[in-house]
């Protein structure tokens, strides 16, 4: 049996169980208990604070973990990353008052800076040779400077309204993150095998994210256009409608694309579309 950990409650827990659900794993959640078995696979979840995931992954207490790149590098914990999730992306930047200007990185010599994120920092300041004095306070670090607490912070942005409602302006952007799948270093080869299964359910539900099957009936005549337009997966279905002089065309479009294309099938004679979504898509 292979254990996860995951963040119990917070900005990572509703998508990462929205992720084991969309792989079919099964998890009955209840505030009290904190590690739950998986009723139809070989996996059990453990429920932590973020802040732990990844000493727990490191040590073994747990094989998986799901947790924030930004909590990840900040450990310094000695596991592997195995897959990066693509959900809970924001950045960890530097920002400042909005109405003090900014020459750039040589304001914040001497300057002291609140942050979650002592190390992240202190490795960025070390590396550009500026000397600062860092504040380590663990939450509402956007207040900081309103109560002279801190001339600066350094703290998640996301679409950057916590900022303006401190009136603070960002002025720079440090590393980027995104919810990563991290895994200890020694696994047994049984549970690198349930690893790889669990992998390959992740996989296929990623690559159906953002996609659509799309049906539509189409003049025979124009099928050779239409098809031209579509990108498809290999190549479209296509099937005579019983009506003569038409065909029902079968594909699979990125959302990104989905109007642009949708207008040039359109114009081309298509009707009836249908669109639907797709639960998972081996590839
Ligand atoms: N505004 C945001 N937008 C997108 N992702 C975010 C945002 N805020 C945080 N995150 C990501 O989600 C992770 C968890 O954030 P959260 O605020 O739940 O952490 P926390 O308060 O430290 O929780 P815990 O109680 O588990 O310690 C962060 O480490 C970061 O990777
Ligand atoms: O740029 P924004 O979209 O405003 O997001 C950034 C804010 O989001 C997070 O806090 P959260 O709302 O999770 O509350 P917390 O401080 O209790 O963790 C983070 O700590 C920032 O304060
Ligand atoms: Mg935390």
């Amino acid at each position: 049996m292979l254990r996860i950990a995951v963040q119990s409650k917070g900005r990572l827990f509703e998508e990462t169980m929205a992720l084991l659900q969309e792989a079919d794993i099964k998890i009955s959640t209840s505030k009290r208990i904190l590690l739950v078995q998986s009723s139809n696979f070989p996996i059990e979840v453990l429920f932590l604070r973020d802040d732990d995931i990844p000493q727990s992954v490191a040590g073994g207490v747990a094989d998986l973990g799901i947790v924030g790149e930004n909590e990840f590098v900040e450990r310094k914990e000695d596991a592997e990353v195995i897959k990066r999730l693509g959900f809970s992306k924001c950045r960890l930047s530097l920002a400042i008052p909005k109405d003090v200007d900014y020459p750039g990185l040589s304001w914040f010599e001497g300057r002291k800076i609140a942050t979650s994120y002592p190390g992240i920092l202190k490795d960025f300041m070390d590396r550009n040779g500026i000397h600062s004095d860092i504040h380590v306070i663990t939450g509402s670090v956007e207040i900081a400077p309103g109560i002279s607490l801190a001339d600066a912070i350094f703290d998640i942005v996301s679409s950057g309204s916590t900022l303006v409602s401190n009136s603070l302006k960002e002025v720079e952007v440090v590393m980027k993150s995104e919810a990563l799948l991290i895994g200890n270093k020694n696994m047994s080869e049984e549970k690198k095998e349930i690893l790889n299964e669990l992998l390959f359910r992740i996989e296929a539900v990623k690559a159906a994210e953002d996609k659509k099957y799309v049906l539509m009936n189409a003049p025979t005549e124009r099928l050779k256009e239409i098809i031209e337009v579509l990108p498809g997966m290999k190549s479209p279905t296509v099937m005579p409608l019983a009506q003569e002089g038409w065909s029902s065309v079968h594909t699979v479009l990125d959302e990104k694309r989905f109007w642009e294309i949708i207008g040039k099938l359109k114009a081309l004679g298509a009707e009836g579309i249908l669109v639907l979504p797709i639960e998972k898509m081996i590839l």
